[in-house]
């Protein structure tokens, strides 16, 4: 049991093999392990001289962590709808990973810092008219910020305080709890076939996660952006809230789920995603290639053209 309090601050994909004598990484089940969170004398130290650390140094992207109550606030800022670019991505990569190595954190809590919009998915101008090694540089941006969030030993919670389509969905289905703003006007779901482009295999492996096989490919193959209503019934979104009482609400949430002893709720979110994890990790650079040839051709390029027009368009 010693062997389990080792620390690796490499989130659930990192197998602890000394932990379990598990001979490898993809044959390895329950040992990813991040780090042992319990205090520490170092930890208790650094708490009395600051409670709150600002950690991003990206305007894109805010992120503070409450030495207190081991609690990190994950703020998209990239106006005008927190697209998700290369840069932020990859900023969203890096601030995960920091957390991911404090051994004072227990719990991420993502929200926007936009009043309507939780994240309008994968900036779709970083998918158009670019060379190819553009698209392969994104594509490992976004696979890198999925394995850092998905596979996160934290308490993730996303507090959904606006729309979230597609990218903006996967980022929420990652998390471990959703609360969405009640508000009619947001919408929530993996709308990429509207786009006339495809939801990778990961995509929809993490939708399976949360809602199940049968409301997955109904929703994927029909786009379908679902209500925050809506969402909770088919049970991708947990609970809605007031939408003034979304942060609020997320941190009682979390206070909840840290009641949990840290190594055991670890452990077991690692049980239940390591497959999905692993699925992507073998098959990385053939799923970059896919996406860069793919996103290449011709008549999907005019499909995301034609969709970035319309969006363009006055709302009725
Ligand atoms: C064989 C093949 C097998 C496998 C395939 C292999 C690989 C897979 C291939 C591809 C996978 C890609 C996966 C893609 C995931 C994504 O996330 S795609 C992005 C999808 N996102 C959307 O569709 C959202 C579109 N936006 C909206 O619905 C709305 O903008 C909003 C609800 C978010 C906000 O509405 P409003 O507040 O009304 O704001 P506006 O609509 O006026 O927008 C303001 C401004 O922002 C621009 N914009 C909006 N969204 C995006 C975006 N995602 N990317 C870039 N830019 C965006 C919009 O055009 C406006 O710009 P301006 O007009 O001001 O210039």
């Amino acid at each position: 049991m010693a062997a389990l309090l080792l620390r690796t601050s490499r989130g659930l994909g990192a197998c602890l093999r000394v932990a379990t004598g598990c001979p490898s990484p993809s044959s390895c089940v329950v040992a990813a392990w991040s780090s042992a969170r319990w205090p520490r004398e170092g930890a208790v130290a650094w708490r009395t001289h600051a409670q709150v650390r600002h950690y991003s140094s990206s305007d894109k992207l805010s992120i503070d962590m409450d030495d207190k109550t081991g609690v990190a606030v994950l703020k998209l800022s990239n106006p005008p709808v927190n697209s998700l670019s290369l840069e932020l991505l990859t900023e969203l990569a890096i601030g995960l990973d920091k957390l991911e190595m404090n051994p004072s954190c227990r719990g991420v809590i993502m929200t926007s810092a936009h009043p309507h919009i939780f994240s309008a998915g994968l900036d779709v101008s970083e998918m158009m008219g670019k060379p190819t090694e553009h698209y392969r540089e994104f594509w490992r941006a976004v696979q890198e910020m999925w394995l850092k969030l998905y596979g996160s030993s934290l308490v993730t919670i996303a507090a959904i305080n606006g729309s979230s389509p597609a990218g903006g969905c996967l980022m929420a289905m990652c998390c471990d709890y959703r609360l969405m703003a009640d508000n009619p006007k947001y919408s929530i779901g993996l709308n990429e076939t509207k786009l006339g482009i495809v939801a990778p295999f990961w995509f929809r492996d993490t939708m399976m996660g949360v809602v199940g096989t049968r409301v997955t490919e109904r929703s994927l193959q029909l786009g379908l952006m679902y209500s925050p209503a809506e969402a909770v019934h088919v049970g991708l979104v947990d609970r809605t809230v007031p939408e003034e009482t979304v942060f609020e609400e997320a941190r009682t949430e979390m206070a909840r789920w840290l009641k949990i002893p840290d190594h055991a709720r670890q452990i077991t979110k690692s049980m239940m995603r390591k497959t999905t994890i692993d699925h992507l990790l073998a098959q990385r650079d053939s799923d970059i290639s896919n996406f860069a040839n793919f996103i290449s051709k011709d008549s999907i390029q005019k499909s995301l053209t034609a969709y970035m027009q319309a969006l363009r368009q006055p709302k009725k």
